[in-house]
């Protein structure tokens, strides 16, 4: 079961003047399951007009000479405000392909600068006027009513957390007249026709426009004024799913400022950026940020929400841990000011040569120390690699064995049961850490359930290698460097997974096959790893000679065999939504609703591709009578039709369903 939608969801803020209570149930389930969503019809609450008129300055700023960008650039401004063009920046150690302009919300040169931070506050660079009379203006007027906007939305979401104004205070400006520290940037992205037609840009790929990274504001608001595909965020299942532009939505996603003031419950999602291969593309990301002084402390939530956290993350295939853990005694400014450093060294080398200095040297030492102690001596280290090694090679004897077998799904989740026995703890994203750390073990790809599974066309054409503790000493090798270099990162690199085609070409394959056959005949060549080990004695003789090609054969005829009655066909629809149903029933503070009204609630609260209409809504709601008649009972009224159910956890019912799934598919 892949559980979520293809796309985020949709939060529509016209449904707030009739229906609150479902736009705020739509707004948690995205904050907390994608940390991204679009927000639309918000006219009463920021001017389109404003955006469309930052949209053509926008286009007008970035068609001035290089030269006229040239003279406002970063380097020039000791707060890194300022343009940047082409190779200025890298992420996840690539060039990002755009070029920038970076302004914050107070354009004002302080009187005095009593701490370094301070320094992030500063006046905006700003192009010829001559040349755009009405550029400074757009961006004054833009940033103002960004201001007011961001802070309705900020407690829209803190109201949708029932967290109380009293408790959030502290970190915003709320009163009118007062303004936030906020920054924003307009960006453009070159397609890669272009950037390949430059003469001077010598690169051997130009896809990164910008390379995978959470942000670390509070929240973010893209306006996206450009129709073309390239942003991409990476949902729980670490998929890469698209984020398309819908013409007047904006795009939200969650910072890691909001991620730890919530303690996790609010995700922040790795995003990136595709260059498109023709189209130039125009992004205008707000960063909404709290008072630059604040200093972050977890706010009290109610259990419920983090009971929520916990059911998502049992699921979840990366890892849990943060990247950005702000100081618990200093201002969240300091590590955001020493990131300017860090990041824009042409700017620090100007200005802040010292910072520089004292950043290299620290981070140079930390290397260092690590480096040079002895494997024993960093116990931590050794663990992470003796646990890594022992999961690799049970999983390595576990293919190995299942490969023997026509039957079995190759799954990556297929497998941690399996990998479990031995290894309690193992967790999906230790899996997927196998094939980052080695590539080649292995090939793994998304089938189109959006499941990892193990490819086994392209596995076969990679060199054998048929000693086990070859393998898993040069795991171990591998393991060890890889800890070494990813010892601050806990979080699993995104992995480059392609879509397996769900059609097999049999023609090709069974001239492939032939020719096999006769090769073996011929040469008597070493038949694959997997054969050589000794079978268990319940295993068809006939299997294991197999190639991998054959049992793909097998494997696809079966599922054709496998015909499907439409009945049977509705009730598996119905079933795979009711666990995003289970979870928006979790969330209602009452435990009988009507009918009507439910469906209304979930119609509204899934997104726009997984929609579904009232009546399959309904429909999914007397599934849950029948599934579970324990917790869920239909009352038949005379006027209306009501749900009643008793209190549940989420972990039992979807454990129920799991085994109900596997009964019925197995
Ligand atoms: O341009 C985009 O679509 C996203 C930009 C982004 O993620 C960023 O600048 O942090
Ligand atoms: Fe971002």
């Amino acid at each position: 079961m892949s559980g979520h939608a293809e796309t985020i969801p949709t939060v529509d803020l016209s449904v707030l003047q009739y229906d609150r209570d479902s736009v705020l149930t739509t707004l948690r389930h995205a904050l907390v399951d994608y940390g991204f969503f679009y927000l639309i019809n918000y006219e009463d609450h920021l001017s389109h007009d404003i955006i469309e008129a930052l949209a053509d300055q926008t286009e007008r700023f970035f068609n001035l000479p290089q030269e006229d960008k040239d003279k406002i650039q970063m380097v020039n401004s000791k707060h890194f405000l300022g343009y940047n063009g082409l190779e200025k920046e890298i992420t996840a150690g690539k060039i990002d392909w755009r070029e920038q302009i970076d302004f914050c919300s107070t354009d004002t040169e302080l009187a005095e600068y009593d701490n370094l931070y301070e320094n992030l506050v500063g006046p905006n660079q700003y192009p010829d006027a001559k040349k755009l009379p009405y550029f400074q203006k757009t961006i004054k007027y833009f940033l103002d009513g960004m201001d007011t906007f961001s802070v309705f939305l900020m407690k829209l979401i803190f109201e949708s957390l029932s967290v109380n104004q009293h408790q959030y205070s502290k970190y915003f400006n709320i009163n009118q007249g007062e303004s936030n520290f906020n920054k924003m940037k307009l960006i453009r992205y070159p397609s890669e026709k272009e950037l390949k037609s430059h003469s001077t840009l010598k690169e051997s790929t130009f896809s990164q426009g910008c390379g995978p990274h959470k942000d670390s504001d509070f929240l973010t608001y893209l306006f996206s004024p450009t129709e073309v595909t390239s942003l991409q965020v990476q949902n729980l299942q670490g998929k890469w799913l698209s984020v398309d532009p819908i013409p007047k939505s904006i795009i939200i996603n969650v910072g890691q400022t909001l991620e730890y003031l919530t303690s996790g419950v609010c995700l922040s999602s790795i995003h990136r950026v595709k260059t498109s291969s023709t189209t130039s593309r125009i992004s205008i990301p707000f960063f909404q940020n709290v008072k630059i002084e604040s200093v972050l402390q977890p706010l009290k939530l109610d259990d419920g929400l983090l009971k929520l956290r916990d059911e998502r993350d049992l699921d979840r295939k990366q890892s849990v841990a943060f990247q950005f853990k702000p100081s618990l005694d200093e201002p969240i400014a300091v590590s955001v000011f020493k990131n300017r450093i860090k990041s824009h060294r042409d700017v620090s080398g100007k200005w802040w040569p010292k910072q520089l200095a004292l950043i290299d040297e620290e981070e140079r030492k930390a290397k260092e120390s690590l480096e040079s102690t002895p494997r024993e001596k960093n116990p931590e280290l050794l663990a992470k690699v003796l646990r890594l090694t022992k999961i690799f090679k049970t999983f390595h004897s576990t293919l190995v064995m299942e490969l023997m077998r026509v039957s079995v799904d190759l799954t990556l989740r297929y497998f941690i049961p399996k990998v479990k026995l031995s290894h309690p703890t193992v967790s999906y994203s230790d899996l997927l850490k196998l094939f980052t750390i080695w590539p080649d073990f292995i090939v793994i790809s998304i089938n189109f359930d959006g499941d990892v599974v193990i490819d086994l066309e392209k596995t076969d054409r990679l060199p054998k290698i048929n000693d086990m503790d070859y393998m898993n000493g040069q795991f171990e090798k591998r393991c060890e460097a890889w800890v070494n270099s990813n010892k601050y990162a806990d979080d699993i690199p995104p992995l480059q997974l392609h879509l397996v085609k769900p059609e097999v070409d049999f023609q090709k394959l069974d001239k492939e096959m032939e020719s096999r056959i006769k090769e073996r005949k011929n040469k008597n060549t070493t038949i694959p790893a997997s054969s050589k080990i000794s079978k268990p004695s319940n295993t068809k003789k006939e299997n294991s000679t197999m190639s991998i090609l054959e049992r793909i054969r097998m494997k696809e005829k079966a599922r054709k065999e496998n015909y499907q009655s439409p009945t049977a066909k509705r009730d598996q629809f119905l079933d795979s939504k009711l666990l995003q149903v289970l979870n928006i029933l979790f969330t209602l503070s009452k435990r009988s609703q009507s009918i009507s009204r439910l469906s209304e609630i979930i119609k509204n609260s899934l997104s726009s591709t997984s929609a579904i209409s009232m009546e399959d809504a309904e429909a999914v709601i007397k599934r849950l009578c029948v599934k579970f008649p324990d917790i869920f009972v239909f009352v038949n009224g005379k006027s209306l039709k009501v749900l009643k159910w008793n209190e549940f956890q989420l972990s039992t019912l979807k454990k129920r369903l799991d085994e109900t799934d596997e009964a019925t598919t197995k």
